[in-house]
């Protein structure tokens, strides 16, 4: 374990700002503290760091003293990290990127990298450097600014990586100063009241260190990751005085930074507070996860403006860097081993025992196989445990797979209806101007093939579909421009995390563990385990989410349904419209008739009037089944005009009642009928006719007014029912979509089962190969123990031997020498 190293940087004070009026910022040694003009100590406001820097310190001892292990270390297999905190125009990007006169962090530690690989002679070293800048949480590449809104990806080999970014393959300093450069160029800077050149982007400048022994092919690769990260400076809206695109950048960076100060505070924490971290919260903790509490040697330099008016701000900068100080790391070389060299260290660790054997320190011998075995059976334990979870993962896996067949089969059912509702709906369409609709059908769930989508539905739906890959964060950071949420964040402000994901840490792992990581590689198999299941839990949820999405549209299916019912009545009445039509027309011909009959009676009295009569009371009737039929015409769609037919019969009628009151009075000898019509009985007659005739002309009249109504609304109807199949077609193609969108859904979440269920087979491989591995050992210590036992047995039995012959050789020896002096 091992602490993050963190300093503080006070940047020159600048002559044009209101300086020293009151308060200043005092460095001593490793301290800093607020004083007030006189010189006397504000109390509370004084913090210790690793390193503390004033005015007068340049990159170089900056870089000296707070990077250069990081660098160092880097080179032998640890991955490093070093970044710039503090508020805008505190000196970040003066600290990692220097002058011409006075180079930064990062041109130091490229140059560094490069003078010790020349001099490392039994090594030979692999360099690929990658250059991103983070802004308004996009990635994009500024080695290759076509590389825009790259994505993080996760991966056992990789932990968190950025697809799709370009790494250089680099032989020199010089060549990785000048992609740098090249890079620069594509880096977002504006202007803002506080700093003519701001950074508007968190930039990491990533370099990838690949070594390996030269000499013995079967040493391990070393593969270690440096990044050197410039971060954006928080920002007071009210002071740099943005707007627009600047606002923008400037919600972007504060809320990026407040999480990061969020990680911080939690692993600041430490134990069992701590919690999870939410470093998925934004692209920027994701990236320098390793960094943050993890395989990674980390020093953070805090930026400070002297400045009075930045007074709370540079507080809030001590406070983050006061908390960073307590993040411990968990560093370890990262060893890539090939087979051969897996083999050698396996022998090594024998030969080890081995030689701890003959040394004869049984005791400890035997306490070391004790404890070996101990380990064993806790592994076995463990492994049981393992596997029971993983049983019961693959049962819940089954479920959701079952969940998703019948999702599909219900998608497929859908779908079908879909297509065939959709053809009805062409078809209604088709045949409505004939009064016919067609049935809708159901499928086996009764939803209905039509519906109409609630705009909440559909709000959701893009919600849902415009779904961002990290946990969502509190609402406040829609205002997080505001001074009072500027304020919080710089005060240590925590937003609620408890509502957001844990994020698994994923260590970069050596690929094989030695005995002394046997804890790690269990503690790295738990790990996984949880992280499986913490994916499982959110294929699980997006499941949830897809049933939910099926009940809503099952619902909105119904009402579609009783819609389509109510169409279906409405169609009903329009097909009643012939039949009515009919109607009218018997009952027009009933009149016709009488109106005939009457006529009939009438030229029983007068001959040639009558026969005229009789003919054109025909016409009249002729025309009048002719403007009937053309009122069937108006009711299939052709719109002739009635009225017009009706005035014609009218005229008709009217030309042939006065020509026959004219020819009657012809016939008499009688003044026109204007004048003589009333007296006359011929006339008085003609008149009563000529009444009734009105009369029944004015029921046709009538019948036809109530007819065109009836038309008029059954036109009407038709035209409302078109506008339905034409908002149900609409309708339909959402449907499609909806469904279309289900599918990606549904195949999404099975890929994802399927990863799940790989990495599950993984972790039971793996840990199946570490129990093997345990076994064979324990069988090799089993055959030590008995080749050692053998020999004490050999020895004590060779001793007794040795004792015997002695005590025989002792016995024998007082003999000889009481014979002697005979002799
Ligand atoms: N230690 C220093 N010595 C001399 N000049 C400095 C120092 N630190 C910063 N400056 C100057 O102060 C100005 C602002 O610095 P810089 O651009 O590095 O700030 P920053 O923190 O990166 O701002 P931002 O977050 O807006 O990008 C620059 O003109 C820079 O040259």
């Amino acid at each position: 374990m091992e602490k993050v190293c963190v300093a503080v940087r006070v940047r020159p004070a600048r002559s044009n700002e209101e300086n020293f009026n009151g308060t200043f910022w005092k460095v001593e040694d490793n301290r800093i503290s607020l004083h007030k003009s006189l010189g006397t100590p504000i109390s509370g406001v004084s913090y210790t760091f690793d390193h503390v820097f004033d005015q007068d310190c340049s990159n170089a001892r900056v870089y000296d003293l707070l990077t250069k292990d990081v660098i160092h270390a880097a080179l032998e297999g640890f991955n490093g990290t070093a970044f710039a905190y503090g508020q805008t125009s505190s000196g970040k990007t003066f600290t990692m990127n220097g002058t011409q006169n006075d180079p930064g962090i990062i041109q130091r530690a490229v140059n560094e990298i490069f003078q010790k690989i020349e001099m490392t002679t039994n090594r030979e070293f692999l360099i690929r450097v990658s250059y991103m800048e983070i802004y308004n949480e996009d990635i994009n590449d500024l080695f290759a600014v076509e590389n825009q809104k790259l994505q993080i990806h996760e991966s056992l080999d990789r932990g968190v990586f950025v697809a799709g970014l370009r790494e250089e393959i680099v032989n020199d300093a010089e060549q990785v100063l000048e992609l740098i450069q090249r890079g620069e160029v594509n880096r977002h800077f504006g202007e803002t009241n506080m700093n003519v050149r701001s950074s508007r982007s968190h930039t990491i400048f990533r370099m990838v260190i690949e070594s390996k022994g030269k000499h013995n092919p079967d040493d391990a690769v070393r593969v270690s990751v440096l990044n050197l990260v410039d971060l954006a400076g928080s920002e007071r809206i009210a002071k740099t005085g943005a707007g627009g695109v600047r606002l923008k950048e400037g919600k972007h960076i504060n809320k990026s930074l407040m999480i990061l100060g969020n990680v911080i505070n939690k692993l600041s924490e430490g134990g069992k507070q701590r919690g999870h971290i939410p470093y998925r919260d934004s692209k920027l903790t994701r990236i320098l996860q390793p960094a943050l509490g993890g395989n990674a040697k980390t020093s953070i330099i805090c930026t400070v403006a002297p400045e009075e008016v930045h007074i709370e701000e540079s507080k809030g900068t001590l406070q983050f860097a006061s908390r960073a100080k307590r993040i411990t790391n968990c560093v370890q070389v990262n060893e890539i081993l090939n087979d051969a060299a897996l083999l050698k260290r396996q022998k090594r660790e024998i030969e080890e025992l081995r030689m701890k054997l003959q040394g004869s320190h049984s005791e400890v011998l035997e306490q070391e196989i004790l404890k070996l075995r101990n380990d064993l059976l806790t592994y076995e334990l463990e492994k049981e445990k393992l596997a029971m979870e993983l049983e019961e993962e693959r049962r819940s896996q089954k479920e959701r797979e079952q969940c998703i067949i019948e999702q599909q089969k219900k998608i497929h059912n859908l779908s079908n209806l879909a297509s065939v509702s959709d053809s009805n709906g062409h078809a209604s369409q088709d045949e409505s101007g004939s009064g016919s609709s067609n049935s809708c059908q159901e499928d086996a769930f009764s939803t209905p093939c039509l519906k109409p989508v609630p705009n909440a539905f559909v709000a959701k739906r893009s919600q849902r579909s415009q779904q961002e890959e990290y946990s969502p964060m509190p609402d406040a950071f829609s205002n997080f421009a505001d001074e009072d949420t500027w304020m919080k964040m710089n005060k240590g402000f925590i937003a609620d995390l408890d509502s957001l994901h844990m994020t698994p840490a994923v260590k970069v792992r050596s690929s094989l563990p030695d005995d002394e990581n046997d804890d790690l590689s269990i503690e790295n198999y738990k790990q996984e385990v949880q992280n499986l299941r913490r994916q499982l839990e959110l294929v699980s949820e997006e499941r949830d989410e897809l049933r939910r999405q099926h009940t809503e549209q099952v619902s909105v299916n119904k009402q579609l349904m009783s819609e389509v019912s109510e169409l279906q009545q409405e169609a009903l009445l329009i097909r009643e419209i012939p039949q009515r039509l009919c109607e009218s027309v018997t009952t027009c011909k009933d009149i016709y008739k009488d109106v005939f009959s009457v006529i009939q009676n009438f030229v029983g009295t007068d001959k040639s009037g009558g026969a005229k009569l009789l003919s054109t009371t025909r016409e009249i009737g002729t025309s009048l089944f002719a403007t009937l039929e053309s009122h069937f015409s108006v009711a299939t769609g052709n719109n002739s005009s009635i009225e017009t037919q009706h005035i014609k019969v009218y005229d008709k009628l009217n030309r042939t009642i006065s020509s026959l009151v004219l020819s009657e009075d012809e016939i008499s000898g009688n003044p026109p009928l204007s004048s003589q019509y009333k007296d006359c009985t011929l006339g008085g007659e003609i008149a009563c006719w000529k009444k009734k005739l009105d009369e029944d002309i004015k029921t046709i009249q009538e019948k036809y007014q109530n007819l065109e109504k009836e038309l008029d609304l059954s036109n009407q109807l038709l035209a409302a029912s078109r506008d339905r199949y034409n908002s149900l077609e609409r309708e339909f193609h959402f449907l499609k979509e909806e469904r279309d969108v289900l599918k990606q859904n549904v195949s999404s979440s099975s890929e994802k089962l399927e990863l799940v269920t790989n990495q599950n087979k993984k972790a039971l491989e793996d840990l199946n190969a570490e129990v093997k591995r345990r076994k064979d050992l324990e069988e090799e210590i089993k055959q030590f123990s008995a080749a050692f036992a053998f020999r004490q047995r050999s020895l004590i039995s060779l001793r007794s031997d040795f004792e015997s012959v002695i005590d025989n050789f002792k016995a024998q020896k007082p003999i000889s020498v009481s014979r002697s002096p005979g002799l």
